[in-house]
């Protein structure tokens, strides 16, 4: 198992992701500041990784914080980290998702000591958990394929994007466990390349056949009648079901509807916002513009141009098929269904 992001005893490893696939690097971090830098940096990116990373930023936080002697001081400040850690990554709802879980438990310890104890016991939680239910989405991902069907995802989500097996790549990895033969068409993600820089060597590292295609082949390759599903993962999905995920995705699902080709989002819990109405109401995060004019530090336009860099698009819910979850497969009247995985008593 690959795994991008491992704490222990005040320290967090981090495989860089900007390193991969010519190189293996771990990141040694110790302060709450380095962590952010890696969030901000995509040396750790995916949504349920960052949101792990950044309940451990907190957790770093607190223990150099551990002799503060006012308690109220200490939760304020907390606080305040909490707020910067969320400002890093504004689309993916995991980040705050798991920074708000370390404030709601912290908020009733009775002491500095106890609430260390308290955030470094949740993060880990939500790290183990994770793994847990990555593994459950790629078993329900499972029930909509069949042995020897080719799927075409985006971007990276797989086992380097959470705790490991990852949402979208999830079934790739319980496929394999179970002697099942999925192929995989991998974009590749411009501008920052996720797909043929991290999800290619992730299959490739797991012996799963992955086809390499330019994000302009995509429409062509879903027409060619050669994909049998598009897989993908999220960044935030809307109470009604839009769904944030990394630019492109919009495409993708355009063209799936187009072709006929049935498009999932495979996504943890963690990632519905049910706050969150529909998908006008998510921050898109725009990034700086040498990510599209530069490659491998190398200006590939003008000196002078103006750079538009969403590094999201959100796709309508009338365009996903089913959004595959740790509770099951979602169909249908996303308002009504996602909301019941929250208030099962409601849904009678
Ligand atoms: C399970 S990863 C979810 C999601 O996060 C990625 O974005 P980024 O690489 O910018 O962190 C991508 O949108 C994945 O689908």
């Amino acid at each position: 198992m690959i795994t991008a992001v491992t704490y222990n005893d005040g320290v967090v490893t981090l495989l860089d992701q900007r390193k991969l696939p010519g190189d293996s690097v771990f990141l040694k971090l110790t302060t709450v500041e380095e962590i952010k830098a890696a969030i901000l940096s995509l040396s750790v990116r995916g949504a349920p990784a960052i949101g792990i990373a950044a309940a451990y930023g907190l957790v770093l936080w607190a223990q150099s914080n551990r002799k503060e002697q006012d308690l109220n001081v200490f939760k304020q400040s907390l606080i305040t980290e909490a707020n910067g850690l969320k400002a890093t990554r504004p689309t993916a709802v995991n980040l705050a998702w798991a920074v708000d879980r370390l404030l709601r438990v912290s908020d009733t310890a009775a002491s500095v000591d106890g609430a260390v104890e308290t955030l470094t016991q949740e993060a880990q939680k939500i790290d183990e958990e994770d793994l847990l239910i990555c593994k459950t989405i790629g078993e329900h991902g499972l029930t909509l394929l069949k042995d020897g069907d080719t799927l075409l995802t985006h971007c990276n989500a797989g086992g380097i994007a959470t705790a490991g097996y990852g949402t979208a790549l999830a079934p790739f990895y319980l496929a394999r466990e179970r002697n099942m033969t999925l192929h995989a068409y991998a974009t590749e993600t411009r501008p920052v390349g996720q797909g043929a820089r991290l999800t290619v060597w992730e299959l490739e590292q797991l012996g799963i056949d992955v086809t390499l295609i330019t994000d302009s082949m995509a429409a062509h390759t879903l027409q060619s009648g050669r994909i049998q599903a598009v897989i993908v993962g999220a960044d935030r999905i809307a109470a009604n079901g839009d769904t944030a995920n990394k630019i492109g995705t919009l495409s993708l699902a355009v063209a799936a509807k187009a072709f006929g080709v049935p498009f999932y989002v495979a996504a943890p819990l963690s990632t519905i916002d049910v706050h969150t109405a529909t998908g006008a109401d998510i921050p898109i995060e725009e990034r700086a513009a040498e990510e599209v004019t530069h490659v491998h530090g190398r200006i590939i336009t003008t000196e002078t141009v103006r750079v538009y860099n969403p590094a999201f698009d959100v796709t309508p819910h009338q365009y996903i098929d089913g959004i595959i979850t740790e509770k099951g497969v979602i169909r249908g009247d996303y308002q009504t269904n996602l909301s019941a995985l929250f208030h099962p008593a409601a849904s009678h």
